[in-house]
């Protein structure tokens, strides 16, 4: 049975960390994650996880300047000292909340040799990382939401892991950013699942709840469990109102439809 994890960088926006927590648990979500978590102190956070027994699945690097419109730091030339501190913030964080992995931002960089700096960065990160059983995300973001953002697609990021060493790199697949750039989802989770470290979903185009748009996550999610996904799938949408009347999905999508034999390329008799 598919497992969700509540976003609550977009879900329960209203309420503070711990209490949107509280209120994830309360809808029957399996753990949660966050993007910028730092204004609310660690121990908070720690004691809303642990009353609740949820997990913290990911957070976020900082932004940067986020006035001047500044989406990460780690592909930045020239900025390594900024991108490191903020990759330190988010690995004490994480260690202090017990979240599993940091997606590390890598920021505007289009037109920008910024592919080494980028490296040299989640190098770093892993490496930080690593002895406490963090991973370390990256995640390619589509150019309609994130105009300028580096990491673009699939390609990109499995070159980039490929090439980074770090055993704890991994790829976050936004089922979201990944249909609006590259489309073909089925087959990309197939090919990337040894290097998918976290699955999100939402509605596409419009980033609602995930049960309406052009993508059919029923079948995303049988696809899931046929390639044995088994950690909870990250529901990172923006919510046309509260949040709360708009899970009738959560339930529905629990027992997704398992695949046919012909769509696990298991060969059928016509
Ligand atoms: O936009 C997204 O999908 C993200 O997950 C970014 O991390 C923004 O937080
Ligand atoms: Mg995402």
């Amino acid at each position: 049975m598919a497992k969700f994890s509540a976003n609550l960088g977009l879900l329960w926006r209203e309420l503070a960390l711990p209490d949107a927590i509280r209120a994830a648990a309360r809808a029957g979500f399996d753990a949660v994650e966050c993007h910028w978590p730092y204004d609310v102190p660690a121990d908070q956070v720690r004691a809303a996880l642990c009353e609740t027994g949820l997990a913290m699945l990911s957070l976020n690097t900082v932004r940067g300047d986020v006035e001047q419109g500044e989406t990460g730091l780690a592909a930045l030339p020239g900025r390594e000292t900024e991108a490191r501190s903020a990759i330190d913030q988010a690995v004490d964080y994480a260690r202090a909340v017990g979240a599993h992995s940091v997606h590390v931002m890598a920021g505007n960089a289009e037109g920008v040799d910024a592919r080494q700096t980028f490296l040299s960065n989640l190098a770093y990160a892993g490496d930080r990382a690593a002895p406490y059983g963090i991973s370390i995300l990256i995640e390619p973001l589509n150019r309609f939401d994130w105009p300028s953002y580096f990491l673009r697609t699939t390609d990109q990021a499995s070159e980039i892991i490929a090439n980074t060493g770090a055993s704890n790199l991994r790829l976050m697949f936004d089922c979201y950013h990944v249909q609006i750039t590259e489309g073909d989802l089925t087959r990309r989770l197939r090919a990337l699942m040894p290097i998918i470290g976290h699955v999100q979903i939402a509605a596409v185009p419009d980033r609602g709840a995930p049960d309406h748009g052009e993508v059919d996550y029923r079948h995303i999610l049988a696809v899931l469990e046929s390639l044995g996904y088994e950690r909870p799938i990250g529901a990172e949408y923006r919510p046309a109102g509260p949040t709360q009347p708009e899970l009738g999905w959560l339930d529905a999508f629990r027992g997704a439809s398992r695949l046919s034999a012909d769509e696990r390329g298991v060969p059928v008799k016509r």
